[in-house]
């Protein structure tokens, strides 16, 4: 894999470009405070039949922080200026939490953009205002550690943290080391965001997924987004936490597959 940039949109976004060049295009979008490596054991799963796109969005990464105010359009208009970057015309979109709710915003604005959905771990809305001014407010105190304990226990199962010590002090580093400025803007961006009413009327073939554990986005919230998009699908991934690409890559592997395969996105 060669490290790529993309100027764009007031900033650089660091991006990868992986899998079968001539496959349909699967392009990935992060959680907040973690990075496009946390789609690499999906990515070496499909990558014979798809082609893969993963970046870091702005503020986290290696990717710019840049300096407009954050906001879920924003996000979203990064990634569409990514695209247009790579002559990209129509993708899936596999958004994990914040990453859902950028992809939930595309398929609203650009949904000729958009030939299908995977929404993992997310929902409409996601917390509540005093939540995440609470975080912000945190973070500009005492800095990314402050909530760096917290925050993993709501990314990680028990299981998780507990058999996988090594691997979740690395996911612990990459949290930590995420700028203040990109981790704030964007729990900004998550807490100025409702997209119900436009997520309702998406129309594409949609899967919703859920991890049974997850307590940043619980299987009931993911579940009553599947209910409101028509015809989405939902399926819930045993013990597992907010980060099922880390936790379960290859029942997520195989769960996005079965999807593009059935939808006939292939
Ligand atoms: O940090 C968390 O609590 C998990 C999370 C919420 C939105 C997101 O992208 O990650």
């Amino acid at each position: 894999m060669t490290i790529k940039v993309a100027d764009l949109n007031g900033t650089h976004l660091h991006y990868a470009d992986r899998g079968r060049q001539d496959g349909p295009v699967l392009v990935f979008s992060n959680s907040l405070g973690t990075d496009h490596r946390i789609w690499d054991d999906v990515v070496a799963s499909l990558s014979g039949d798809y082609r893969l796109i993963t970046y870091d969005k702005r503020g986290h990464g290696l990717s710019g922080v840049g300096d407009q105010p954050y906001s879920i359009d924003l996000h979203a208009r990064d990634l569409l200026a990514l695209l247009d970057h790579l002559q990209i015309d129509q993708v899936v979109i596999c958004g994990l939490s914040v990453g859902g709710l950028i992809a939930q915003h595309i398929a609203a604005i650009a949904p000729g953009r958009v030939r299908g959905l995977i929404l993992c771990d997310t929902a409409p809305k996601i917390g509540d205002t005093a939540g995440w001014n609470a975080r912000i407010d945190a973070i500009e105190k005492g800095g990314m550690a402050a909530i760096g304990d917290a925050v993993i226990a709501r990314w990680l199962s028990d299981d998780y943290r507990q058999t996988k010590i090594a691997m979740t002090a690395l996911y612990h580093t990459m949290l930590v080391r995420c700028p203040v400025a990109g981790y704030g803007g964007t729990c900004g961006a998550i807490r100025d965001a409702d997209l119900t009413a436009t997520t309702a009327k998406l129309d594409m073939p949609v899967l919703c997924v859920a991890g049974s554990v997850d307590l940043s986005t619980p299987p009931d919230l993911v579940r009553k987004m599947a209910e409101i998009i028509p015809n989405a699908g939902f399926a819930l991934i045993t013990g597992v936490g907010h980060l099922p690409p880390v936790e379960a890559p290859d029942q997520l592997s195989r769960l996005i597959d079965s999807f593009i395969r059935e939808n006939g996105l292939d």
